[in-house]
C-alpha cells in the first residue's frame, strides 16, 4: 500500500474547522495536499460520517482517519476504513494484540495503518516491533500539549531516520512553511501540516508553498 520509493508529500491535518467551513477550505487547498487528515478533535464531534462526506466529494483524495486507536482495534479501524478511509491511525504506546488487529483489517480493506509515535519512550525499540507486526508507517509526533512545553518533533524524526527501520516516517507538530525545510532534511515520507496552513491568511496560497517546498520546487 504504502510506497517506499515515493517523493515526501503533503498531509493536511484538519481539527478545528466546523463541518460548513470543511468542504469551502478544501475546494481550495485539494489541488496542493496529497492526503487529508480527518483529525481526532473532527472525528470526535462528527463521526466517521464525515470521512464518507469529503471521499464522496473528492474521490482521488487520499484520507487519512486519526483515529488514535489504542482498544478494540480491528472493530474501530474497520469503522474508519469502511466510512472511505486509505490511512488510519493507532497510539504505538498499545499493545501488541491492537496492533496486529489493526494491521488485520488494514488488509482486510486494502487500507495502510500508521502509527502515531507520540509519548513513545524508546522509539527505536517500539519502530523496530512494529516494523516486525507489518504497520506501514510511523508517525512521529509531538501533540500540542507538548509543543506548549516548547518540544518540537525535529529530535524524534533525527532519532527515527538514523535507525534505519524500513518503514516510511510520517512527522507532526506545529510545522509550518518557516520549519518545513529543517524536516524535509530528513527525508520524511509525509510532511504532516495542520495550522501552518489552516490559521494562514490564505490557506491555499500557503498550502501550495508548503507543496513545493516539500517537492523540491522553491
Ligand atoms: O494529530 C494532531 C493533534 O494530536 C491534534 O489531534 C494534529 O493533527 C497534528 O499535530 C498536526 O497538527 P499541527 O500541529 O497543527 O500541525
Amino acid at each position: 500500500m504504502v510506497d517506499r520509493t515515493a517523493a515526501p508529500r503533503l498531509q493536511l491535518a484538519l481539527d478545528d474547522i466546523g463541518r460548513e467551513d470543511l468542504l469551502p477550505l478544501l475546494e481550495r487547498v485539494h489541488p496542493f495536499v496529497d492526503i487529508v487528515e480527518v483529525g481526532t478533535p473532527l472525528l470526535m464531534r462528527y463521526g466517521v460520517s464525515l470521512i464518507t462526506e469529503i471521499k464522496k466529494r473528492f474521490p482521488t483524495l487520499h484520507l487519512l482517519s486519526d483515529a488514535k486507536i489504542m482498544d478494540a482495534a480491528h472493530h474501530e479501524a474497520a469503522l474508519s476504513f469502511e466510512a472511505g478511509a486509505d490511512y488510519v491511525t493507532f497510539l504505538a504506546l498499545t499493545d501488541d494484540g491492537s496492533v496486529s488487529e489493526c494491521v488485520r483489517a488494514a488488509h482486510e480493506h486494502g487500507g495502510a495503518v500508521v502509527a502515531d509515535m507520540i509519548c513513545v519512550p524508546d522509539l527505536v525499540q517500539r519502530g523496530r516491533q512494529l516494523a516486525h507486526m507489518g504497520v506501514d508507517m510511523l508517525a512521529v509526533h509531538t501533540g500540542v500539549d507538548q509543543q506548549a512545553a516548547g518540544r518540537t518533533p525535529l529530535d524524534d524524526l533525527q532519532v527515527l531516520t538514523a535507525s534505519a527501520i524500513p518503514v516510511p516516517l510520517a512527522v507532526a507538530g506545529g510545522i509550518n512553511l518557516a520549519s518545513a525545510a529543517a524536516y524535509l532534511a530528513w527525508q520524511p515520507h509525509v510532511l504532516i501540516v495542520g495550522s501552518g496552513i489552516t490559521t494562514a491568511a490564505d490557506p491555499a496560497a500557503e498550502a501550495e508553498r508548503l507543496h513545493a517546498v516539500v517537492r523540491g520546487e522553491h
